[in-house]
C-alpha cells in the first residue's frame, strides 16, 4: 500500500486498517485521520504521536491501560489481540516455565499496585530474559518516569505495527 492509498482511505477502512497500531485505542487512529493528507508513513507516525504527547496524564494512562499484561490474563485466556498475541510469542511470553510465571504474575501485580497501569515494553525488541528484567527493575522507578517509559514503548510498538501493515521494501512506499 502506498501513501496515496493511504490518504484515499475512508475513515471507515482507515480505522479498519490502523485502529490498534495503539493497542485498543482505535479513538487515536480516528482522530489521525482528520490530519491526512501524510507526506509519509512518518508523518502518519507524527500525528499519532502528537495526539498522543496532547493527552493530560489520565489520558496517557488511560492508553497504558489499554495494554494486556505480559504473560497474563488475556494470554491465558486466549483473548489477546492478534498482534498482541504475536508480539507476546516472539518473545517467549507463551512458554514460560511455571516458576516464571508466578514471578512474571507477582512482579506484573507488583508494578500495577504501585503505579495504577501496567508494565509496558515492546516485546518485539526485546526477548524473555530483558523482559523479566526490566520489569523488575522498573518496578523501583518513580511513578512519572513510569508513565513516560511506558508511552515511549507504547510508541515503539506503534512503529512496529505500522510498519508490519504496509510494504516497506519499495521506494515511495509507506
Ligand atoms: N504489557 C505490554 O507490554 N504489552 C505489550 N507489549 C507488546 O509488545 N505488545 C503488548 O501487548
Amino acid at each position: 500500500m502506498d501513501i496515496a492509498a493511504v490518504n484515499g482511505l475512508p475513515y471507515e477502512d482507515f480505522v479498519d486498517i490502523f485502529g490498534n497500531v495503539v493497542e485498543k485505542c482505535p479513538i487515536i487512529t480516528a482522530a489521525v485521520w482528520t490530519k491526512r493528507p501524510f507526506a509519509s508513513l512518518n508523518a502518519l507516525e507524527a500525528a499519532i504521536h502528537e495526539f498522543i504527547d496532547a493527552l493530560p496524564q489520565s489520558g496517557k494512562e488511560g492508553i497504558l491501560r489499554c495494554h494486556p499484561d505480559l504473560a497474563g490474563r488475556d494470554l491465558h485466556s486466549g483473548t489477546l489481540t492478534r498482534e498482541s498475541r504475536e508480539e507476546q510469542a516472539r518473545a517467549g511470553m507463551h512458554a514460560l516455565g511455571p516458576e516464571e510465571s508466578r514471578r512474571v504474575a507477582r512482579l506484573n501485580d507488583e508494578y500495577k499496585q504501585r503505579f495504577g497501569f501496567p508494565f509496558v515494553i515492546c516485546a518485539r525488541m526485546s526477548d524473555k530474559a530483558s523482559i523479566l528484567l526490566q520489569l523488575s527493575e522498573r518496578c523501583r522507578n518513580e511513578r512519572a518516569v513510569e508513565l513516560a517509559r511506558g508511552i515511549e514503548e507504547v510508541k515503539k510498538i506503534c512503529r512496529l505495527r505500522l510498519q508490519g501493515l504496509v510494504h516497506s521494501d519499495a521506494p515511495n512506499k509507506l
